[in-house]
């Protein structure tokens, strides 16, 4: 047995082995000796190797908790019947984190993220999936900037397992870097050779029966068909069944979501906060009033994917805005939804064969649930985001509603009140669905009282009023005598089994009666799993259907939670367009706001303007709550964008494709880079990527180094943006200095504070102008700093202010040409890369060189005064050396 172990482990090196042993799972060697000290098992040995196990029926439990461990584990199964010889064993599964479609091992409110990620000549070719619902997507990534867009999306989707080529850890070591900061995640290292473009292509065309990808936006060389058809590559090799719920792939670019960099979703908590990681103190918490668990992932991920689309914004807003100005069926959809079972999940478990009694008992009550709310929210005309839940809301006797309806009407008359979880010991079927069913069960019944009468009978021949029938897997029916009445058990009674308190016996009479009760019980057994398969094929033929009926409350329940959260919060609708402004009256932040007592946060208006002040450089002394300013912009851009209402009296957003949100000396130990590393690390990334239409908030940049380093640093960070980017700026600094910046796009604001003889109380009201003290001594009081300290700090102050450090006359800025590629013509780099000259007939190349000649004489824009930029690495001549 032990060789047959050791053969099957050799296949499963990076899986824990969970292998069958009668009704137990056992675990042998490095396997029991690790999951022995993680699981808190007893370590014993068999034949001198460590062994542990686990008895079958409570596995569960002990898989999902080395689920959380970001464990992998195959159960391998006896498939043979036990007899002589050894009994056959096969891995039946393998069960790892990005894989798992099962409740127990899953989190209800969030997605379960499987990911890859390939190279694809010169971009990143990275695709994901949560298997559980079904939902697929691909994008990719330019080779510039792909870690910081890789640490981004990893962040945003909390990938939970992800397969990678391996030459790409090895070779390029910012991607291997923002793997590594990522703890949790269970990484599979793939040879290069297993990546194959036109494997995956045909694995994808198969798995959505499809002739072309052309339909899925995925074109001829679309660098996405590697990475997604490796993933499908490795669902084959894990769950080991077909995945029909999978039935598209969704292909997306950053400019369809607004881009928030990992670095800015963490430091504006959105989903996680920056203490514990929990969900306390973020912005989904406030906005989160969903009653289903479809929803909540949906909410979930509309906050972190705000859209780019006025018009599908809208859409949302509207939903929300009708639900808001109806309370009362506001309430009832609540009520209805929190009845609701999770129709997605469910799915994926009748797709993969999975869905047990209890399941098919939740798709009943979630169809009923969804029979009534869709009902009820036909008088509204809600339009529907996903083009399926729009077709069900569009067509009133649609297709999928008959097959919706007929599926509802089967399981309500098929599927027994509380069904068994088991195939294996009936309970699945309602009496009246099958007569040959009910004709068995009535057999078995009367089988029963037949016993009875039997064993009555018995009673008074024997005068054994004790006289018991009882029932073993072993011997089956047999009556048992107490050793006191063994002198009259009669003839006809045939000894079976000693016990130490009397005696088993047998009759022929009652072996009669056991055939005809075990024959009919096998067959009610067996007739019931085959009835309650067929119930299953038939929800399976339904599958789309299912999942439109699962996305429609989903929408529907994100939306209400919207408009739940703006009544109790008092958000209002803002107006969403495509200018290049924001203005926000009586702002508020919605997070600080619902942890104060209420009416306690005081409100502030954001207004920039494109054609007035984009940049607010804002000063004021600690504690006057400048970050709480800065971070309730960019959570309000991000919540419009999201289709939410907003906290503040009203609001003109114009969209934004960016936001990012950068604090000052934030520690990095992960990345084992110093804090100012970091801090001018992320600071770069701003400068490079951001754009006109972008959002930055700048928290106390450049603090992190000496003074005058960090203030020239972030003086000359302010021209940058003021000039070449000259995106919407919030800026916030105790560098009073930089109110000295005369720019006609920059206007200084500070955060009020009334010093009344030393009486210090912060207003927390932004007013126009710049304020020159920090109060930096009053918060280091209220902190507790020993009055000694504190007086010694005032004398050196006063020293210091009187000699005035930074006297220096700033000179003007004087504009130069930028360094920094343009969104255009990074754009265009980008292609040029991509190119494969070998690949192009000289016409095709001449084509090109007059589209490039095109693209360089739009006015303003000239890439040939930049040519020294864009050289090749060997520092010989590049393409733009060539005057053109
Ligand atoms: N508008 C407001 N209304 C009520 N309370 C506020 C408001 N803004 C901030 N606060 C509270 O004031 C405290 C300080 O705010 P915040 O951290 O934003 O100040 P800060 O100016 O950024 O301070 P520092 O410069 O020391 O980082 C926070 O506890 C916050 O809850």
């Amino acid at each position: 047995m032990l060789d047959q172990y050791r053969r099957i482990k050799r296949d499963h090196q990076g899986e824990v082995l969970f292998f069958r042993l009668g009704d137990f799972y056992e675990m042998f060697q490095e396997d029991a000796v690790e999951v022995s000290s993680l699981l808190n098992l007893t370590l014993t040995s068999r034949t001198g190797q460590p062994m542990c196990g686990v008895p079958y029926h409570a596995a569960r439990s002990y898989i999902a908790r080395l689920m959380r461990l970001g464990k992998k584990v195959a159960i391998c199964e006896q498939i043979s019947e036990p007899g002589n010889g050894l009994i056959e064993r096969q891995v039946v599964e393998i069960i790892t984190p990005g894989t798992t479609i099962d409740e127990d091992y899953l989190d209800r409110g969030s997605s379960n993220y499987l990911a890859c990620l390939a190279l694809s000549k010169e971009s990143l070719s990275f695709a994901y999936i949560d298997l559980s619902i079904g939902d697929f997507y691909a994008t990719s990534f330019p080779s510039e900037n792909a870690a910081e867009l890789l640490r981004g999306e990893l962040e945003r989707l909390d990938v939970k397992e992800m397969i990678i080529q391996e030459s790409l850890l090895e070779e390029y070591k910012p991607i291997k870097d923002a793997i590594d900061e990522r703890t949790g995640l269970v990484l599979n290292r793939w040879a290069d050779w297993l990546f194959d473009k036109e494997r995956s292509r045909e694995r994808l065309n198969k798995q959505f029966g499809s002739a072309s990808l052309k339909g899925f936006g995925l074109g001829e060389n679309a660098p996405e068909i590697i990475s997604a058809g490796a993933l499908l590559d490795y669902l084959d090799d894990t769950a080991k069944t077909l995945i029909p719920h999978v039935r598209a792939i969704a292909v997306y670019d950053d400019s369809e979501f607004v881009g928030i960099d990992e670095a800015t979703q963490r430091n504006l908590e959105l989903i996680r906060n920056l203490q514990d990681g929990e969900n306390h103190f973020t912005l989904l918490e406030v906005m989160d009033h969903t009653r289903t668990a479809m929803g909540r992932r949906l909410l979930k991920g509309r906050i972190l994917h705000p859209l780019r689309d006025a018009a599908k914004i809208n859409a949302r807003l509207g939903m929300v805005e009708k639900l808001y100005h109806n309370q009362e069926k506001l309430g009832c959809f609540r009520d209805m939804l929190a009845k609701t079972p999770d129709l997605e999940r469910l799915c994926s478990r009748i797709a993969m064969d999975k869905a047990h009694g209890k399941d098919m008992a939740a798709v009943k009550n979630a169809l009923n649930s969804f029979g009534l709310i869709y009902q009820e929210s036909r008088v509204f005309d809600f339009q529907f985001e996903s083009p399926e839940a729009a077709l069900l809301a569009g067509e009133k006797n649609s297709q999928a509603l008959v097959l919706l309806g007929e599926l509802k009407k089967l399981l309500e008359k098929g599927l027994a009140e509380d069904p068994s979880i088991l195939l294996t010991e009936g309970k699945l079927i309602q009496e009246g669905f099958d007569p040959e069913l009910d004709r068995l069960r009535e057999l078995r019944d009367n089988g029963r009282k037949t016993l009875e009468t039997y064993l009555e009978e018995e009673k008074g021949l024997t005068g054994i009023a004790s006289l018991k029938i009882r029932y073993n897997r072993l011997i089956g029916y047999y009556f048992e005598v107490n050793k006191n009445h063994l002198s009259k058990v009669p003839g006809h009674f045939i000894r079976r089994q000693g016990m130490a308190t009397g005696e088993r016996y047998t009759t022929n009479r009652l072996g009669e009666l056991e055939s005809e009760i075990n024959g009919a019980s096998d067959k009610i057994i067996e007739l019931e799993k085959k009835l309650f398969l067929e119930i299953r094929e038939q929800a399976k033929s339904c599958l789309e259907s299912l999942g439109s009926a699962g996305r429609y409350i989903a929408e529907l329940d994100a939306a209400q939670s919207l408009a739940r959260a703006s009544t109790i919060h008092g958000w209002a609708r803002p107006i969403v367009d495509n200018e290049n402004r924001l203005r926000i009256i009586e702002g508020r932040h919605p997070v600080v706001e619902a942890h104060l007592p209420r009416g306690e946060f005081i409100p502030n208006d954001v207004i920039l303007d494109e054609a007035g002040i984009a940049f607010a450089l804002i000063t004021g002394p600690n504690m006057a709550g400048k970050s709480t300013y800065l971070r309730q912009a960019a959570l309000t851009v991000i919540m419009a964008q999201a289709g939410s209402f907003v906290p503040a009296e009203e609001a003109i957003i114009g969209m934004c494709d960016r936001i990012y949100c950068r604090v000052g000396a934030s520690d990095s130990l992960a990345r084992g880079e110093s804090t100012f590393l970091v801090e001018m690390n992320e600071t770069a990334y701003i400068l490079h990527t951001a754009t006109e239409k972008s959002l930055v908030i700048m928290d106390e940049i450049g603090r992190g180094t000496g003074t005058n380093d960090g203030l020239s640093i972030a003086w000359a960070v302010c021209e940058d943006l003021l000039d070449r980017i000259k995106c919407r700026t919030l800026f916030a600094t105790h560098y009073h200095e930089l109110s000295q910046i005369s720019h006609p796009r920059m206007s200084n604001r500070s955060m009020e504070v009334s010093d009344n003889n030393g009486e210090i109380v912060f207003l927390r009201k932004l007013k126009e102008g710049s304020t020159s003290n920090s109060y930096g001594l009053h918060a280091a009081r209220l902190a507790g700093l020993p009055e000694t300290v504190l007086e010694r700090a005032g004398e050196i102050l006063e020293t210091l202010e009187a000699a005035n450090p930074i006297k220096a006359q700033i000179p003007p800025h004087e504009k130069k040409e930028s360094k920094v590629p343009s969104e255009r013509e990074a754009k265009f780099l980008s292609k040029l890369a991509k190119l494969d000259p070998d690949s192009l007939t000289p016409l095709e190349a001449l084509n090109l060189i007059h589209e490039w000649k095109k693209s360089v004489s739009v006015p303003g824009e000239n890439f040939v005064k930049r040519r020294s930029l864009i050289k090749d690495e060997s520092g010989g001549p590049s393409l733009f050396d060539t005057e053109i």
